[in-house]
C-alpha cells in the first residue's frame, strides 16, 4: 500500500494529463468533434504513431491562458492529494504558438496553475520546455531558444519528446546546447521507442543529467553499465510503456533491472488518462505488481527529488522534508 508513502514526479507532460472528462468539456466549448481521439469516455489510439496525434488533438483544445491554468492547478492539486510534494510538468510553448494562444500566454497560464496550486496544497512545481522532435529540428531549437530568453524561474529544464524515429540526436543537438548555456536542465525522451542507439545518441551528444524513459537501454548490458556509472537518471513510465506496447507486460518491464543494474531510476505517469494510469496507479504498480518494497520505492522517489531541477534551497528544503518522514 503505496497510498501514505512521499512522492515525486519529474515526467509528466501537461496536455497528457488532461481527463478525458475535461477534454470533452474543452470540445462542447469550441464546438469541436472528438469521435477522432475520444470516444466512451476514452482516448482512441492504436499504436506510437496514433498516440502522438490524439495527444496533439487533445492539445489543441486547451486554447486560452485560462484554460492552461485550470488544467495545470488540477493536476498538480490531484499530484498533492496522494502526497506528492514536488512535480515537474512538460510543456510545449511552440504548441502555444500554433494553436494561436501565443507562447507567453501559454507559459503564463502554466505558471498561474502552478502558483495557485502552491497556495493551496503546498506542492512544488517546476516547467520543463520540450521541443516536439516531430516538427523538425528548426521548431525544436526555437523552443530551446524561447525557453532559454523567458528567464521564468518556473522554468527549469529542457527536453525533446515527440516521434523518436524521426532523424537521429544529432539533427538536435543544437537546441541542447543553447538550454544548457542558458543554465536549463537537460534531459530528452530516448530509449522508448527506439533501442539502445538513441540512448547512446543522447548520451554521446547532449549529455543529459536525465532520460526520458530509456527503458531500451535493457537491451545493451555495457548501456546499463554506462548509465550506471554516469548517474543518468531514468525517468521511467512503466504504464506507458506497457500501454505503448514497449513490453509485454509488467512483468518483463525493466524497471527492476535498470535498479538492480545500478541505474538511477525513479517512476511517473507520462500522459496518465491516455495509458489508464495515475501516479498513484504507477507507485502501486511497484508496490504491488513489481514487488518492490517502500525502501525501494522511497530510494525511486528520493531519486526524482535528488535530479529535480530545482535550485539547491527548494532542493534542500524538499529532501529534508522527505527524509523527515521516511
Ligand atoms: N511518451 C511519449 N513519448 C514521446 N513523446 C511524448 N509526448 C507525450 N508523451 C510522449
Ligand atoms: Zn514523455
Amino acid at each position: 500500500m503505496t497510498r501514505n508513502l512521499l512522492k515525486a514526479e519529474i515526467h509528466c507532460h501537461i496536455e497528457g494529463a488532461a481527463p478525458p472528462s475535461v477534454t470533452e468539456k474543452q470540445a462542447r466549448k469550441y464546438g469541436v468533434d472528438t469521435s477522432a481521439f475520444l470516444r466512451d469516455g476514452a482516448y482512441q489510439w492504436r499504436d506510437f504513431s496514433e498516440f502522438l496525434i490524439a495527444y496533439d488533438a487533445v492539445a489543441a483544445l486547451f486554447r486560452t491562458e485560462e484554460d492552461y491554468a485550470l488544467l495545470t492547478e488540477a493536476y498538480l492539486s490531484e499530484l498533492a492529494a496522494i502526497n506528492t510534494i514536488y512535480s515537474e510538468i512538460i510543456v510545449s510553448p511552440d504548441h502555444g504558438d500554433r494553436i494561436g494562444l501565443g507562447a507567453d500566454a501559454y507559459l503564463a497560464g502554466i505558471c498561474d496553475g502552478i502558483l495557485a496550486a502552491k497556495e493551496k496544497t503546498g506542492i512544488e512545481a517546476r516547467i520543463i520546455v520540450t521541443g516536439e522532435r516531430h516538427f523538425g529540428p528548426d521548431r525544436v531549437i526555437s523552443a530551446a531558444e524561447y525557453a532559454a530568453r523567458a528567464k521564468n524561474p518556473l522554468v527549469t529544464g529542457f527536453n525533446m519528446a515527440g516521434e523518436e524515429r524521426m532523424g537521429r540526436v544529432a539533427d538536435y543537438a543544437r537546441a541542447f546546447y543553447i538550454a544548457r548555456d542558458a543554465g536549463l536542465g537537460l534531459t530528452i525522451h530516448a530509449g522508448e521507442v527506439c533501442g539502445p542507439f538513441s540512448v547512446t545518441d543522447a548520451l554521446d551528444l547532449v549529455k543529459p543529467a536525465r532520460i526520458g524513459h530509456g527503458v531500451r537501454a535493457i537491451e545493451d548490458d555495457a548501456l546499463v553499465a554506462r548509465l550506471a556509472e554516469l548517474g543518468t537518471v531514468l525517468e521511467v513510465c512503466p504504464g506507458s510503456n506497457i500501454a505503448l506496447g514497449v513490453f509485454d507486460d509488467f512483468d518483463s518491464h525493466p524497471l527492476k533491472r535498470l535498479k538492480a543494474g545500478g541505474v538511477k531510476v525513479c517512476i511517473n505517469s507520462d500522459d496518465p488518462p491516455f495509458f489508464d494510469t495515475s501516479l498513484a496507479r504507477e507507485y502501486e504498480i511497484a508496490a504491488e505488481v513489481m514487488g518492490m518494497s517502500d525502501a525501494e520505492i522511497n530510494e525511486m522517489t528520493r531519486t526524482a527529488l535528488q535530479a529535480a531541477f530545482v535550485d539547491d534551497t527548494t532542493k534542500a528544503r524538499l529532501l529534508q522534508r522527505f527524509d523527515a518522514q521516511t
